[in-house]
């Protein structure tokens, strides 16, 4: 098992930063949505870690051409989906196995899907039980919960479907089915959640409308190729907002991240922290693109966070960090979800700052923290990226030992080395 030291620096964080890994969301998506075309699709910046770099694979395996030509990631689809000869990897990602789940559930073939020991513990009923009652022939262990999920693809039924999880991975793949259905489907969410496929699908021809529901239309024909460059990850940016905001007189301006407010909202905490934050849009194709600047501005606050949580979720690990060393008391409710991700996201946020001689208590849905001084600890990651770089952010103010590192590369390869121009680490 790998660790990584990270001994705090005392000094500002200063970076202006173009290297914050490329969008997650939008990659995965890239990758997927180019085979619902019949001409090439070009993708500059496609975020070359393990979780998407797994889903450019399944995606040559059913049968693209895909190059890799420096930044840009060329994919020749095929002119039908291929059945796979072995199983599809999806390694430790949610979001590949459940859009490839709502995907293949209406092509011709038999496709298995799997992925590490972390995902096949993921619960996958949320999109096997509504693709199962459009007309999917789908199977799992525990009736359909649990990977490796195999799917016999099947002519599927039109359908009106609400949903009670906010969920853009299950929504993404009902979507996804529905472009195949006999006839047009509409599907509603409890909240907004990200919404990269219903823009990209939009982008590439697809008749998707959004308003209080989502209404789609089967395709007739192939979707127009993507033509897209990836923005920055703003969930990956946040760990060094989150450095900026916590240690004294810092500046980070995060490059070309996309601007879309599903996916900011950590952001607007930061900023109710007491952070000054700032947005500089500058570009507008299938997402809002610019610049976030965040700069430290004095000690932060407390603060209560249950709305919205869809919006935030990935980034409420990192806001712990900023939480634990604010002044007064932060809370999270509703986000009972942090517990099926790549960890059990509450139980690790709160075993990793108690270790920190943080006072904080786990709730079902969230927790509660009392903001203090972080102290030096080793943490274990449980084998989740955001666990570990958030953690290890916190070393910016006290020395950190990060345990079982190795999963920082499922979203954010070079995560370390941008660190490493912040303070000093050992690995
Ligand atoms: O659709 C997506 O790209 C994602 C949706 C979210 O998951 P849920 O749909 O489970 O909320 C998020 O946590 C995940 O990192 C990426
Ligand atoms: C939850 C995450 O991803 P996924 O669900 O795709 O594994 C994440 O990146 O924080």
């Amino acid at each position: 098992m790998k660790i990584m030291k990270v001994f705090s620096a005392n000094k500002p964080v200063n970076m202006v930063c173009d290297k914050i890994a490329s969008d997650k969301s939008i990659s995965h998506r890239c990758a997927m949505f180019s085979l619902l075309s019949d001409q090439p699709s070009k993708i500059c910046n496609f975020l070359k870690a393990e979780d998407t770099l797994n889903t450019l694979k399944i995606v040559e395996k059913l049968g693209a051409d895909v190059s890799i030509d420096g930044n840009i990631v060329n994919i020749v689809p095929p002119k039908k989906v291929h059945e796979p000869d072995d199983v599809l990897d999806c390694g430790n990602s949610g979001t590949a196995i459940r859009l490839f789940c709502g995907f293949l559930s209406s092509l011709d073939g038999h496709f298995v899907l799997t992925g590490d020991k972390y995902l096949r513990r993921r619960p996958m009923r949320r999109v096997t039980d509504p693709l199962r009652k459009i007309g999917a022939k789908i199977d799992g262990r525990e009736d359909g919960n649990l990977a490796p999920i195999s799917i016999r693809g099947k002519e599927l039924k039109s359908f009106h479907f609400e949903s009670k999880i906010a969920s853009a991975q299950v929504k993404s793949a009902m979507i996804l089915a529905a472009l195949r259905a006999d006839a047009p489907s509409t599907y509603k969410e409890p909240e907004l959640t990200r919404d990269h496929t219903e823009r990209m699908l939009r982008g590439m021809g697809a008749k998707i409308e959004s308003s209080e529901v989502i209404k789609i239309e089967p395709i007739t024909k192939p979707l127009n190729p993507l033509d897209i460059t990836v923005p920055a990850d703003p969930s990956s940016g946040f760990f060094f907002a989150v450095a900026a905001a916590i240690v004294p007189d810092s500046k980070v301006v995060i490059k070309n991240t996309t601007l879309n407010p599903t996916r900011i909202e950590a952001y607007n905490v930061l900023k109710r922290m007491g952070a000054k934050v700032e947005l500089i849009e500058k570009d507008n194709r299938y997402e809002p693109i610019g610049d976030i600047v965040v700069s430290y501005n004095g000690k932060l606050k407390g603060v209560e966070v249950s709305q919205k949580i869809s919006w935030l979720i990935d980034e409420l690990p990192a806001l712990a960090i900023a939480m634990a060393v604010a002044d007064g008391k932060s809370i999270v409710k509703n986000a009972r979800e942090l517990r099926v991700k790549e960890s059990d996201r509450i139980s690790c946020v709160i075993e990793g700052l108690k270790r920190c001689k943080i006072v904080c208590s786990e709730m079902e849905d969230g927790y509660t923290i009392e903001g203090g001084n972080l102290h030096s600890a080793t943490i274990n990651s449980y084998g989740d990226h955001r666990i570990a770089m958030s953690f290890a952010i916190g070393g910016l103010l006290a020395d950190m030992v990060i345990e079982d590192i190795d999963c920082i590369a499922t979203s954010f390869p070079n995560f370390i080395e941008l660190l490493k121009e912040l303070t000093e680490v050992n690995c």
